[in-house]
């Protein structure tokens, strides 16, 4: 089976792949982006892609829905979370004081934001935290510093100068599998409806959320984004928790279309959790 994943090695969707895949017969692929990967999948170059889709602090990561809603076959097979500690990486004979920069990616920057701010240091973005850190190693600078694992700083051999960064401890990282497969039936699973209303109207939002109010159908996950047609059009994710039955999302599918919306089911699935430390590092 071959599956994609942000790269280069020692980003977060590396420690990501391996721990929920954990299986021999795994080939991975890196990639550049988080578009990247999504494409790479949705191109039948690969089976299967891990990215990221929510952070404690960061929330939504829009280029990952973005970039999976452009595919109309591609859907969430699964959920795996992961703690998310950050910390500030350097080069030999870097001193806290001097660090003038910090680069990373950009939910990376947003998860560190008050102390970016408290420190009075400018950011730069990059495509992941490891591409950022092997930036900043293979220049030699010491007034920089990249934000990333501690999994990151021991690849690269680069000195930890300040730990735990991040503006909430208990940070973490809700991502997504993708595939072309087609949905199978399994226990209590989650359900992810995208809804595009029919017209654009007061009260539309309430309408469709009064169906699944109606069905007793509990949401986890509700986020909109535009649909790129026009401004101020929007889409909606919606996140049905696991205790519903596939006749009940059927019927909210058939009353959501009635009403003239367009749905698509991009995915039901099951929720898994990392076994590694829960909170932050130490
Ligand atoms: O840059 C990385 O290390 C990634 O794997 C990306 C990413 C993200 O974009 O959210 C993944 C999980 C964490 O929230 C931090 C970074």
């Amino acid at each position: 089976m071959k599956v994609a994943y942000l790269g280069p090695e020692g980003t977060f969707s590396e420690e990501a792949a391996i721990q929920y895949f954990n299986e021999d017969e795994v080939e991975y692929f890196m990639y550049d982006t988080i578009p990247d990967v999504i494409e790479a999948v949705g191109e039948y170059r690969v089976d299967k892609a891990i990215v990221p889709l929510e952070n404690t602090i960061e929330g939504t990561i829009n280029m990952t829905i973005d970039s999976l809603i452009s595919f109309d076959k591609l859907l969430i097979e699964g959920e795996y979370t992961l703690p998310v500690s950050l910390h500030l990486l350097a080069n030999k004979d870097t001193y806290l004081s001097e660090i003038k920069e910090v680069w990373s990616i950009s939910p990376i920057l947003t998860q560190c934001r008050k102390y970016i701010k408290k420190r009075s240091v400018k950011s730069l973005q990059y495509d992941s935290s490891a591409s950022a850190a092997t930036t900043l190693k293979n220049s030699e600078r010491t007034d920089v510093a990249a934000i990333g694992s501690r999994s990151l700083a021991n690849i690269l051999s680069l000195n930890i100068i300040d730990w735990n960064i991040q503006d909430n401890l208990d940070n973490e990282t809700r991502f997504i599998i993708i595939s072309n497969n087609i949905i199978t039936e399994i226990d209590s699973m989650k359900t992810m409806f995208v809804i595009t209303p029919g017209k654009d109207q007061s009260g539309v939002l309430s309408s469709i959320l009064n169906v699944f109010t109606a069905l007793a159908i509990n949401l986890s996950w509700i986020e909109s984004r535009p649909t790129a047609r026009k401004l101020g059009v929007y889409r909606f994710f919606l996140e049905a928790n696991s205790n519903c039955s596939t006749m009940t999302i059927e019927r909210a599918v058939t009353i959501l279309e009635t009403l003239g919306h367009e749905v698509r089911i991009i995915g039901r699935y099951n929720a898994f959790e990392s076994k590694s430390m829960k909170s932050h590092d130490i």
